[in-house]
């Protein structure tokens, strides 16, 4: 991917800072009363009573420049290629909650992927984060990515999901009470803490996703993306937690008219093309002035999606795709006028204001049993990848140990071998390097090669 990554920026000053004080006697380590997953289930939480999360962003929110991204993905040996992305641009507005929309196979999922730094392979063009190349370690710092699975620890609770989160994401200054007001902030604003007692397995499809998202609000990311939301309640939130000062994306599938409502800016994607770009309002006057009027009582979100899947005619979706210059047409944002340049965001942000004052991580290690949780912990910056491995090495080494000894014991007295103990303790640590060995390359393969797992 070519990075416009000329000059360096650093914006991670994303610090946990808690507006809240006082009382650090109340901690999330004192869960609700427990009950039954049913019961817990059964308790209404309306977004529109969440006041917000205490810890706001401590530094200004950042606007999203991206300019002519492709993306191409390999079909196969001797199968070709095939263009996913055709040089879309765009603008993503601070303190914003943006929907990607589309008709499937558009490319939301891609170009998200690409605007989160997930996909780089096969990908061109350039990410400018507040007037300046983005340098994805950096970038990485002040965002997360929620992608449409949610890779959850389906065997440990809500409040233990958030705990271990906590304890990998957050300084190691802070101490068990205020990671317990943190924790307490985040359920509470997304209703989750009348489920604290209830495993993640058990949780309701929305409710997993409010805990993907609590999951990563922990470390009090700028920018949010999060792949396929389509539940009011989870799109309210979003809303509230954007105008605190973040830029929350959301790729949508067929908003409702009451849910597209909820977003301020939209994308529309189609075949990899932008179809427009703008604020919501603006969606029915801006079809007006293209002359493909929305008809009157026709949600604007699926009339924009009918003329993006060709059903009035190709000859409308390239019509969409030049009125909007391919995403970069300002027109229709409300402050058009106003919105500053990449050199006046510069000047906006001097590089001075931008340091590294982002939070060292605590223990991090833990043992997730699966790939796909480790990656998406790994992307959003949880640990390392040595820290895993190390863990998981030293949580197998008490096994591989005694298996080892066992097997030691029987072949090494099995086979006559002379009964000198440097010899056995040789053979012993020849057995022990083997199995490090072999573990390792299961590891490796595992990482190299989708492994499925048939129960
Ligand atoms: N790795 C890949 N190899 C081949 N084709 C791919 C790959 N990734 C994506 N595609 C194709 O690219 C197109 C866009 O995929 P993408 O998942 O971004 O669409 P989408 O708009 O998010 O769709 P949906 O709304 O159904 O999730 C689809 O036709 C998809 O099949």
């Amino acid at each position: 991917m070519m990075l416009a990554g000329a000059q360096i920026v650093d914006e991670s000053s994303v610090a946990y800072t808690s507006g809240k004080s006082g009382n650090t006697e109340t901690s999330a380590a004192m869960p609700p009363e427990q009950g039954s997953s049913r019961e817990a289930q059964s308790v209404d939480w309306n977004p529109a009573s969440a006041q917000g999360l205490h810890m706001v962003p401590k530094v200004d929110p950042v606007d999203i420049h991206f300019s002519n991204i492709t993306c191409t993905v390999k079909l196969g040996i001797n199968k070709g290629s095939k263009q996913i992305l055709h040089g879309v641009n765009g603008r993503l507005r601070p303190r914003q909650l943006i929907a990607i929309m589309g008709p499937s196979g558009a490319g939301k999922s891609t170009l998200l992927d690409v605007l989160s730094g997930y996909r780089i392979t096969g990908v061109g063009g350039a990410v400018f984060i507040n007037g300046r190349g983005r340098i994805m370690k950096r970038f990485k710092r002040m965002s997360c990515y929620i992608q449409q699975d949610d890779r959850l620890q389906g065997l440990l609770t809500v409040g233990e999901n958030m705990a271990l989160a906590a304890d990998l994401k957050l300084p190691t200054k802070l101490d068990k009470y205020e990671k317990g007001e943190v924790i307490e902030d985040i359920l509470t604003n997304l209703g989750l803490y009348e489920h604290m007692n209830t495993r993640g397995a058990q949780l309701s499809g929305g409710q997993r996703k409010r805990l993907s998202i609590a999951l990563e609000l922990i470390n009090n990311p700028l920018i949010i993306g999060l792949d396929s939301s389509s539940c009011t309640q989870v799109v309210q939130l979003c809303q509230t937690l954007a105008h605190q000062g973040r830029t929350i994306i959301c790729t949508v599938h067929q908003p409702s008219a009451s849910l597209f409502a909820l977003f301020d800016q939209v994308y529309v994607l189609a075949a990899g093309r932008c179809m427009y770009q703008g604020t919501t309002k603006n969606l029915v006057p801006y079809l007006q002035q293209a002359g493909i009027p929305c008809p009157k009582y026709h949600n604007p979100a699926d009339y924009i999606i009918e003329l993006s899947c060709g059903e009035y005619g190709q000859d409308k979706i390239d019509l969409m795709a030049n009125k909007s210059e391919n995403g970069k047409a300002l027109d229709w944002f409300d402050d058009h006028q106003s919105i500053p340049s990449m050199e006046g965001l510069r000047k906006l942000v001097p590089l001075s204001v931008l340091r590294d004052t982002e939070p060292t991580g605590g223990d991090e290690e833990t043992i997730p049993n699966e790939m796909s949780i480790l990656s998406k912990e790994h992307f959003n910056r949880w640990y390392s990848l040595g820290s895993y491995y190390i863990s998981i090495t030293i949580v197998d080494l008490p096994i591989s140990i005694v298996g080892c000894a066992v097997f030691s014991v029987i072949v090494y007295t099995m086979s006559s071998q002379p009964l000198e103990i440097a010899r056995f303790s040789m053979f012993f640590a020849i057995s022990l390097y083997t199995v490090l060995v072999a573990q390792s390359f299961g590891l490796m393969i595992g990482a190299v090669f989708s492994v499925v797992e048939h129960s």
